[in-house]
């Protein structure tokens, strides 16, 4: 009797070990990779001021899924191709939403704009007016006398200033604006200091962290450090000029077609099948700005900034415009199209650079599997475009060079299927005004090198080494760009 007890005792505690291991193990396989963290806080204090940089060296260790937390929320950080195409493009639609946040939803008429829009009918309505309406491959070419006309005035900026420094920065910078102020609302408002106050103070505030987003107890900080405050007043100020603009062109004999003119008119016509309000307007123009002016410039101040620190590379892009444009004066559109080594420049800026490096995030809407592990629904997801560029696997062991030779034999293209390069996104939430961007960076650069010669002076001396980066949203370079423009030779 008392051997049978031992036998079944043995056999219930080898069974008892062997479904804990199985059990362990199961765990063990679903459990996300997650650096430890700190009580209530979580992962926060490890982003410091580049959070696209910590979070790719973070990926080198605990490998290109991870689990962070910032403060109580629970945050997928995706690191290589194969899983940015896991999450964009096999589960797009789960994660195709965006998390609340209270500065967007202050600043960016409470969700009613594309970019923060959680994902729904209004979104894809929404969506569809960019994609069908504003950037067109016909909109983006009806704009061409615009760029033509601003790159033109920009030119004449830089020739006046011949053999002296200019801050290259500031002047895309104010030719982006320029170019969006005229398409979105039919003329500029750059001159205004006004108008150049708020978009600053609004970008500013768009990049602020909120600590009440994040800890909800600590909400208090953000009232404390004046934050609330200043989203009620920009919000308001931002409100008051987008309704000012609008309703100029409302009560206007216009005649000309700015994206204000599109949407009053589908508006008006309801020739989208749905309705469109005076908000859905202004959050969609807010958008246009917020979305496309910081990316724009930041993006030639790059290509510009590693053309000079690679004076072959420049050389050679002379080279391709100068051959390609003979003795014009200014390079076209059409010219651009078989610039294969220009587009090579831009790929290349695009990925060492990618202008928004960590994307918009997402948030998923359902449960759902990610290879072996579950990823609940309301995860935050942030997929770092910047550490996607420099994967050895992908782009080689030079992958820290300028070097755009790499793209002249590779298909890689940055339009949304090649997961090596998604500077733009890709899938359903992909930005929908690539082509309006890459034409206007691509005759920009063209004209400029064509034009000038290049070289940097010594305001710009800390390019010798790594170039320091912005904070914020958009990266842009810490310090501007300073360049001597001199006549070709
Ligand atoms: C070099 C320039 C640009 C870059 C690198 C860029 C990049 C991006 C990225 C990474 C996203 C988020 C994709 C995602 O969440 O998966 C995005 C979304 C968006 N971009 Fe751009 N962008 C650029 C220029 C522009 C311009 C010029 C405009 C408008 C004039 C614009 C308007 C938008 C809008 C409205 C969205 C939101 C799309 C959505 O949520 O469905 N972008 N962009």
């Amino acid at each position: 009797m008392m051997i049978m007890i031992f036998l079944l005792c043995s056999l219930i505690f080898v069974i008892t070990i062997i479904i804990f291991r199985k059990q362990k193990r199961g765990t063990k396989r679903n459990t996300l990779p997650s650096p430890p963290g700190l009580p209530l806080i979580g992962n926060l204090h490890q982003l410091g001021r580049h959070p696209h940089r910590s979070l790719c060296s973070l990926s080198h260790r605990y490998g290109p899924l991870m689990l962070l937390h910032f403060g109580r929320v629970p945050v997928l950080v995706v690191s290589s191709a194969e899983l940015a195409r896991d999450v964009l493009k096999t589960h797009d639609r789960v994660f195709a939403s965006r998390p609340r946040s209270k500065i967007f939803e202050k600043l960016l008429y409470d969700k009613h704009d594309v970019a923060s829009a959680p994902y729904g009918e209004y979104w894809r309505q929404m969506k569809s007016v960019c994609v069908l309406h504003l950037f067109s491959n016909k909109m983006v070419r009806s704009f061409r006398e615009v760029r033509e006309e601003e790159i033109s005035l920009m030119m004449e900026k830089i020739r006046k200033s011949i053999s002296l420094p200019v801050n290259l920065s500031k002047i895309l910078v104010s030719l982006t604006n320029d170019v969006i102020c005229k398409v979105a609302l039919g003329r500029k408002y750059g001159g205004e200091t006004d108008f150049k106050e708020l978009m600053e103070r609004l970008n500013k505030l768009l990049g602020t962290f909120s600590v009440g987003s994040y800890v909800p107890w600590l909400a208090w900080i953000d009232w404390i450090r004046g934050l609330d405050c200043q989203l009620e007043k920009t919000a308001n100020d931002v409100d008051k000029f987008f309704e000012r603009v609008v309703q100029d062109h409302v009560d206007g004999n216009r005649d000309m077609t700015d994206f204000v003119d599109v949407l009053l008119a589908i508006q008006r016509d309801k020739t989208v099948g749905f309705e469109i309000n005076r908000v859905s307007i202004k959050a969609i123009v807010m958008n246009v700005f917020v979305g496309g002016t910081d990316t724009s410039s930041t993006l030639m101040e790059w290509a510009m900034t590693e053309l000079l620190r690679h004076p072959k590379c420049l050389k050679r892009l002379q080279e391709e415009v100068r051959t390609i444009c003979k003795d014009k004066s200014s390079v076209s559109e059409e010219e651009i199209q078989n610039m294969s080594y220009l587009k090579a420049v831009i790929k290349e800026a695009l990925r060492l650079h990618p202008p928004l490096p960590l994307m918009v995030p997402h948030e998923s809407t359902q449960d759902v599997r990610l290879g072996d592990h579950h990823i609940p629904a309301g995860t935050q997801v942030l997929i770092n475009a910047w550490a996607i560029g420099r994967e050895a696997a992908t782009w080689g062991p030079d992958v820290e060079e300028f070097r755009p030779e790499r793209h002249l034999d590779s298909s890689v293209d940055y339009r949304g299927q090649a997961f090596e390069l998604i500077p733009f996104g890709s899938g359903r939430r992909i930005c929908p005004a690539i082509s309006f961007a890459v034409v206007l960076n691509e005759v920009v650069l063209a004209n400029l090198v064509h034009r000038f010669d290049w070289r940097l002076s010594v305001e710009s001396t800390e390019d010798q080494t790594e170039v320091a980066e912005s904070t914020g949203i958009a990266i842009h370079r810490m310090f501007p760009l300073y360049a001597i423009a001199s006549n070709t030779t």
